[in-house]
């Protein structure tokens, strides 16, 4: 499989009074045009990972790496203004929440139509219908009525989708998901992840789909990374992660209740202070 993306030991760090917060640590891994899910609990260092990768790590915080080579071209060498571009062009980040990336003082129709206009030559009217196409690629029905309605009259999945849709205006080869159905409810995020499926599928593009949800990532993406405490504990098939190895990721599994086998006591995560320790494993294609 080709690689779009390389992640080569990637630290995240956050000076503080008592010296130096590792949120990521050591991180290797990277992405195909696959559907690459990372899971962990809350604090894992996942979503920092999404963010430092677009070079979205606010002071003072800071991104130490080998490289992050998107084909071979390392991001960490670009300018502030040549990042502008890759996030523009290259690599899009979809949110938990749509609500914060929306203007709400503007029409979702001309957020698009902005959006549209900054990366193709078009007349006003030809964004105008290039945008509701790209509202009904997102099976937005009704995509005019849409076009003319603010943010806050949206629904979370409804907002999440014209998000994916303005993702998509630039054709990303890679787009980074962060917990972005988890606000959804089952049949909206059935919408989305299989919008999402379509352009990983039809487009070759390369997902990284960051969730706290085992049985989610287990049943849609390709491959999992598993994290704790700022490091790749284990590396999955996603279709295997119910055999999964490490202590970590069967007690992560453990914690899930399930139908079919239903649990009077749902087990507690015991953390053996080994798997801080451990070196991060390497997630690479
Ligand atoms: N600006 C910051 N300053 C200091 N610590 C931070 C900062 N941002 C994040 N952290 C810490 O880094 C760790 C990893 O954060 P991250 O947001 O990547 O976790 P996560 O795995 O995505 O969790 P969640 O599922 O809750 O979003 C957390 O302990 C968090 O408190």
């Amino acid at each position: 499989m080709t690689t779009l993306l390389d992640v080569d030991n990637l630290w995240v760090r956050f000076p503080n009074r008592s010296g130096v917060f590792d949120a990521v640590r050591g991180v290797s891994f990277s992405l195909g045009r696959e559907r690459l899910g990372i899971v962990g609990e809350s604090g894992s260092g996942k979503s920092l990972t999404g963010r430092a990768i677009l070079r979205l790590i606010r002071s003072p915080g800071i991104v130490e790496a080998g490289h992050i080579n998107l084909h071979g071209d390392n991001l960490l060498d670009k300018s502030e203004a040549e990042m502008r571009k890759v996030r523009g062009e290259k690599i899009s980040m979809v949110m938990q929440d749509p609500k914060f990336s929306l203007n709400p003082v503007m029409t979702v129709g001309d957020q698009i139509i902005e959006a549209y206009r900054l990366h193709a030559k078009a007349s006003k009217a030809e964004a105008y219908r290039k945008s509701v196409e790209m509202l009904e690629a997102v099976s937005i029905r009704d995509a005019e009525r849409v076009m003319k309605a603010y943010p806050h009259e949206m629904s979370g999945g409804m907002g999440q989708r014209i998000m994916i849709a303005m993702m998509l205006i630039p054709n990303p080869e890679i787009l980074i998901a962060d917990e972005p159905t988890s606000a959804l409810d089952v049949s909206v995020q059935g919408q989305v992840l299989s919008i999402m499926d379509k352009l990983v599928k039809e487009r070759g593009m390369g997902l990284i789909f960051i969730s706290h949800d085992l049985n989610l990532v287990s049943q849609f993406c390709d491959r999992v990374l598993i994290m704790y405490a700022g490091r790749i504990v284990e590396v999955c098939d996603a279709a295997k992660l119910h055999e999964a190895k490490h202590p970590y990721t069967q007690g992560l599994l453990g914690s899930l209740p399930r139908f079919d086998e239903p649990r009077d006591r749902l087990q507690v995560l015991t953390r053996d202070p080994a798997w801080r320790e451990a070196p991060s494993v390497e997630g690479r294609l």
